[in-house]
């Protein structure tokens, strides 16, 4: 057993309801962590002795962050995509065919070291959980091989074969999706935790409200744990969806009715916001304020893909929720590290209580006001213990 002691901490958000305000804070704290867990938390004054030391001097520490939704296996640039729509074009889902094929071009090797750097892009930004889909390969093969890839860098992996249907299937969309629930899923089932399908009425290339029942009740059967895009890029029956099958999310909820509202709030099913595709679509940000103010559990994650949001920065994200979308800066702190880990179905990371995972993120900054107080500064970053 090794124990390492942290000190030096100005201020330490726990999620510990036994310590100060709405994210149980202790200021000049110390934490010790004994073989990856957190083994004691408290005054810095109160500290057992451990057998290594780490000093932040005055650094605030939070939770490491959990960004519960990305795409980072894949290949190609869409750069000038992203170019033309800050000119004004629509974005519809069209331009993910564009990744598909760099993606299917790309060896596995050249894929590995493209999700190997992604990840650490994100490490040195302060997130220790990631989830990665598939969804780039749409084809049994491609979609194996993205998924088998990205079970090396995370257990929280993701099969969306249901992400659009691919250029050569076009012409016959109902054998597109029988092949999703059979042959697709039953290879990528032995990588997969979950199951997530892009149902959205107002792209061309996502699937119905009925192809993503199918989709998603295949993948129940089959094992895996639901997630969904919904209600992206214009009302529809997502949330609805994801809420009547019991999903841990539903994901965007850049446009909600009333009762999409409702249901939310009375379900079980996290509402996770991603503030970087409004931003990097030219959309309009939905309200955090008014689910959390609904009763509804809000996470927010990057989204990190090549279309909509190409940024693997949760700080971003934050601050980008504080100021756009009516969510406090405790609120937007508790988001991405409470709020995506319930939407991963996991308690023992998102918060610093004894026991939990010692996933610690440090600011170069007195407190956690700094996140979105200082936008566009690197000022978190994962500590390696
Ligand atoms: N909207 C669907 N899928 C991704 C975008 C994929 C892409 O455009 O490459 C998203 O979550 O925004
Ligand atoms: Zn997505």
């Amino acid at each position: 057993m090794t124990a390492t002691l942290v000190t030096g901490i100005a201020e330490l958000v726990t999620h510990d309801e036994a310590y100060d305000g709405p994210l149980g804070i202790v200021r000049d704290a110390a934490i010790v962590a004994t073989d990856g867990q957190v083994s004691w938390v408290g005054p810095a004054s109160d500290a057992p002795d451990a057998d290594r030391r780490v000093d932040v001097e005055g650094r605030c520490v939070v939770p490491g962050f959990v960004d519960s939704h990305s795409h980072l296996v894949f290949a190609g640039d869409r750069s000038a995509e992203f170019a033309a729509r800050m000119t004004g074009e629509p974005y519809d889902g069209g331009g993910i065919a564009v990744s598909v094929e760099a993606t299917r071009a790309a060896s596995d090797d050249e894929l590995r070291a493209l999700l190997r750097t992604r990840v650490a892009e994100m490490r040195a930004q302060g997130t220790t959980t990631v989830e990665i889909k598939s969804g780039y390969g749409l084809d049994v093969a491609h979609e194996e091989r993205a998924l088998r890839i990205a079970r090396e860098f995370t257990d929280e992996t993701t099969f969306l074969g249901a992400h659009v249907v691919p250029p050569e299937a076009r012409g016959d969309r109902s054998a597109y999706v029988d092949l999703v629930v059979g042959d697709m899923l039953e290879a990528c089932k032995p990588y997969a935790r979950w199951v997530d399908v892009f149902c959205e009425p107002h792209s061309p290339h996502a699937f119905t409200e009925d192809e993503a029942r199918r989709v998603l009740t295949a993948g129940r059967d089959g094992g895996l744990e639901l997630r969904v895009h919904g209600n992206q890029l214009g009302h529809g029956p997502g949330v609805a969806l994801a809420v009547e099958l019991g999903a841990a999310s539903v994901d965007h909820c850049t446009y909600l009715s009333d009762d999409d509202v409702e249901a939310l709030a009375s379900s079980e099913t996290v509402a996770t916001l991603l503030p970087g595709v409004e931003f990097s679509t030219r959309s309009p940000y939905p309200s955090g304020r008014r689910l959390i103010d609904a009763g509804a559990t809000v996470a927010l994650a990057t989204d990190c893909n090549p279309g909509t949001c190409y940024s693997s920065s949760i700080v971003l994200m934050i601050a980008l929720a504080v100021r756009e979308m009516g969510m406090t800066p405790e609120e937007a702190l508790t988001a991405v590290t409470l709020g995506s880990a319930r939407s991963l179905r996991r308690d023992d990371i998102g918060h610093l209580r004894v026991g939990a995972r010692a996933d610690l993120t440090v600011l170069d900054a007195p407190s956690y006001l700094h996140i979105p107080y200082r936008p566009g500064v690197p000022l978190a970053r994962a500590l390696d213990l």
